[in-house]
């Protein structure tokens, strides 16, 4: 039978590794999908470097849309990134009757719900397994696999670039400036790095899990994000101290009133396995109510096992790309006229525990003021840890740091709680808000 035809659009990072990828394991590919996956056509501005890289017998363009208008293409290969001409080109495919696999997430967390109503109406297919958790099938664990399922929650280091970091600095005391370099030079971040640092990256990818899991729209915009850039050093240590990691977490919630949808350093148990994931790992927590808890781990970034999950989904897309449309998967796992419209609920009204540190005068009677106005608020604390002034400011200091664990509250009654304390005038510094999950 005739080879599949894929043009890639982006030859960089994960582009080389599908090449190299398919060009290797092609007898083992051929077997899977029944046939074989060409990729016959390359498109990059650096045309040279790509030429380089796939060698003699494909051609090499600059313009991708000469892989769009050449009508022996059966699936294009979108790794170029980012909103602008990524989104022109994937639209352009779609509508010119191509099947689409792409590992951008910032696209689809954002425009994925006119690509896959655009996909729907012409009757083709988008993949986008690389766009979370990279070589992690959990698109193929959240869209098939957990299917029986009502899906809980779902928690998870889905950024590479940023456990590198919070591993590195932890193990190995470095410095966040020198850490994030060595991850732009091992592939792991993105073109713009604060979308990882600030939480961003995760965020896209928490959106698109948030979507297939609660049959959802793509809802970036109401995403929740914070990032690793304001943690301290002092809060890695006292986390650790208290029995918890910190790490970056993506997190999707069902409760009675809709979605939680947010990114943001959490302490997490250091018993769980997830609290041990380390480097450029990632994980993935799914709670389901009949499965109960899962767990998937593996490289969520940099170029072959990217290159893993796109090729995944070329061999999906080989298939299925003759059967009726309506036996296919849908794209965000619920069929599109069964989507719900549970809202995305504000921080404000997300449920969590709470860690806290205080800069204070360490004078008598500090503790029990911040500790009465949290029982005034109604929030109940769950541990204290006072440190040594000297400790923390040095011989003879006349400050200390108090950290406080929380039970469960609500966030809106948390951020008055904490409006109360910081007017103290014993309270001496912003006061450090670090959400814990327990994860259980
Ligand atoms: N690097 C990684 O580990 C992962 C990346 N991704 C996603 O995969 C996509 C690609 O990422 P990387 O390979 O890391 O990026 P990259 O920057 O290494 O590669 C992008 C390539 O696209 C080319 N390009 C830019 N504009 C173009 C245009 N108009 N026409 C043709 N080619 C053009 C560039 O010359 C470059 O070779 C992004 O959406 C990224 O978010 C997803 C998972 C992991
Ligand atoms: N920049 C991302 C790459 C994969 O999506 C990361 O660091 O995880
Ligand atoms: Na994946």
């Amino acid at each position: 039978m005739k080879s599949i035809q894929v043009g890639l659009l982006g030859i960089g990072t994960v582009g080389s590794g599908v090449f190299n990828v398919l060009k290797r394991n092609q007898p083992e590919i051929m077997r899977r999908a029944g046939r074989g996956i060409e990729i016959t056509m390359v498109a990059d501005l650096d045309t040279a470097r790509a030429q380089a890289i796939v060698g003699t017998g494909v051609k090499v363009v600059d313009d991708a849309r000469a892989i769009i208008a050449n009508p022996d293409i059966d699936i294009v290969v979108e790794l170029i990134g980012g909103y602008g001409i990524a989104k022109q080109l994937v639209m352009e495919a779609i509508a010119a009757g191509k099947h689409v696999v792409t590992a951008n997430k910032a696209l689809l967390a954002v425009h994925g719900t006119e690509i896959f109503a655009a996909a729907s109406s012409k009757g083709v297919m988008v993949a986008f397994e690389a766009a979370v958790a990279g070589g992690i099938p959990i698109i193929k664990a959240l869209r098939e696999g957990l299917t029986a399922n009502s899906i809980q929650w779902i928690a998870g280091i889905i950024n590479g670039t940023t456990n590198f970091i919070l591993s590195e600095m932890r193990d190995k005391g470095l410095d966040f400036e020198v850490v994030l370099k060595e991850a732009q030079r091992l592939g792991y971040a993105e073109a713009d790095p604060t979308f990882d640092i600030e939480g961003v990256d995760a965020a896209h990818k928490a959106t698109i899990m948030s979507a297939i899991a609660f049959g959802i729209p793509v809802q970036f915009d109401k995403a929740y994000i914070e990032g690793i850039t304001k943690l301290g050093a002092q809060d890695i240590r006292y986390a650790e101290q208290l029995g918890y990691r910190i790490k970056l977490l993506g997190i999707t919630k069902r409760t009675a009133k809709g979605i939680e949808l947010r990114v943001h350093p959490s302490l997490v148990p250091a018993k769980r396995l997830i609290a041990n994931v380390e480097g450029a790992m990632n994980a993935v927590m799914v709670q389901g109510d009949a499965v109960g808890t899962t767990l998937y781990y593996g490289k969520g970034a940099g170029s072959e096992p990217t290159a893993s999950a796109v090729i995944a989904d070329l061999v999906d897309i080989t298939r299925l790309h003759t059967a009726d449309p309506l036996q296919r998967v849908p794209h965000l796992a619920f069929q599109p006229d069964a989507m719900s419209d549970l809202p995305v609920l504000p921080m404000s009204e997300i449920v969590t525990s709470y860690y806290l540190r205080l800069r204070v005068a360490d004078e008598a009677g500090v503790l029990a003021k911040v500790t009465g106005l949290l029982a005034g608020a109604g929030i109940s604390i769950d541990a204290v840890l006072q440190r040594e002034a000297d400790e923390v400011g040095g011989e003879g200091s006349t400050q200390t740091d108090v950290i406080i664990l929380t039970h469960d509250c609500v966030e809106a009654k948390m951020d008055a709680a904490i409006a109360e304390m910081q007017a103290l005038p014993t309270v001496l510094a912003p006061i450090t808000r670090i959400r814990k999950e327990e994860l259980a």
